[in-house]
């Protein structure tokens, strides 16, 4: 799906992500409460904040993987939150890639097969996709893995594995939630280089949930989720 397929476009620039008082309640608990955040193409940003302030819930209603029950959802100028189901699915599958602290790659498959996945589905040419596959295997440093399953890599190389599975695709935007959560702090500090390193230079947005401060300082920009709300910076005039 590109871009033109979303709903009527009404600014020609402007940030690439918006969320605009995203209200979004599990049965009596509220999880978000009226949360706004803007980020713009190429920006990496931080979400922290304290344990169940609502950050996952902030990165699932921007992903699309949930509509909230009350506010809006921009992406590339189009709301995201009108979408379909199946074209939210499709549009993260196509622009959007993925990186969660645990479970996120097959381990029946060899790390190649993971990485060549997301362009499988996609449609891509098969050899392309597994020539794909290779280069990033060498862009996060586990050249001679590809033939491993995934089951028997460090967590490290796991999640290595997994950021080059997410950045494939050249996704637009790539959502990461708790990227070294399960990882000690040497190997998270890796991982966070080569992720952040990798998303500059292919220009992709990166939305990173942590509660770790020396993972949101690899950053552009951290705001700070509490109590369902971005408390920080609040929103500033210009649509910021
Ligand atoms: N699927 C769900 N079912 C029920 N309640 C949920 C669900 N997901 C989130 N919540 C609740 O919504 C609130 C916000 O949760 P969320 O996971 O967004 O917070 P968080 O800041 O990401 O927390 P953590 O840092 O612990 O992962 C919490 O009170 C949580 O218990």
């Amino acid at each position: 799906m590109s871009a033109a397929d979303l709903p009527a476009v009404p600014t020609a620039k402007g940030p690439l992500l918006r969320a605009r008082d995203l209200h979004r309640s599990f049965g009596s608990t509220p999880a978000l409460r009226g949360a706004e955040l803007s980020v713009d193409a190429g920006e990496i940003v931080a979400v922290m904040g304290p344990s169940g302030s609502g950050k996952s819930t902030l990165l699932h209603c921007l992903a699309g993987i949930f509509p909230p029950d009350r506010g809006e959802v921009w992406f590339d100028g189009g709301r995201l939150d009108r979408l379909s189901e199946s074209r939210r699915t499709e549009l993260r599958r196509t622009s959007f890639g993925f990186v969660f602290q645990f479970g996120q790659l097959v381990p029946e498959l060899t790390v190649a097969d993971n990485i060549a996945l997301p362009l499988l589905f996609n449609r891509d040419d098969r050899k392309d996709a597994y020539r794909r596959a290779d280069e990033w295997l060498t862009r996060l440093e586990l050249d001679g893995l590809g033939g491993r399953r995934t089951g028997e890599l460090s967590g490290g190389q796991a999640q290595r594995v997994a950021i080059a599975r997410a950045l494939v695709i050249h996704p637009r935007v790539l959502f990461a939630d708790e990227p070294t959560g399960s990882l000690d702090s040497l190997t998270g500090e890796r991982a966070m280089d080569l992720l952040t390193d990798l998303a500059r230079a292919e220009g992709t947005t990166v939305v990173l949930v942590t509660h770790d401060a020396r993972v949101a300082a690899y950053a552009d920009r951290e705001v700070m989720v509490r109590d369902g709300l971005v408390t920080s910076p609040y929103p500033v005039e210009g649509g910021r």
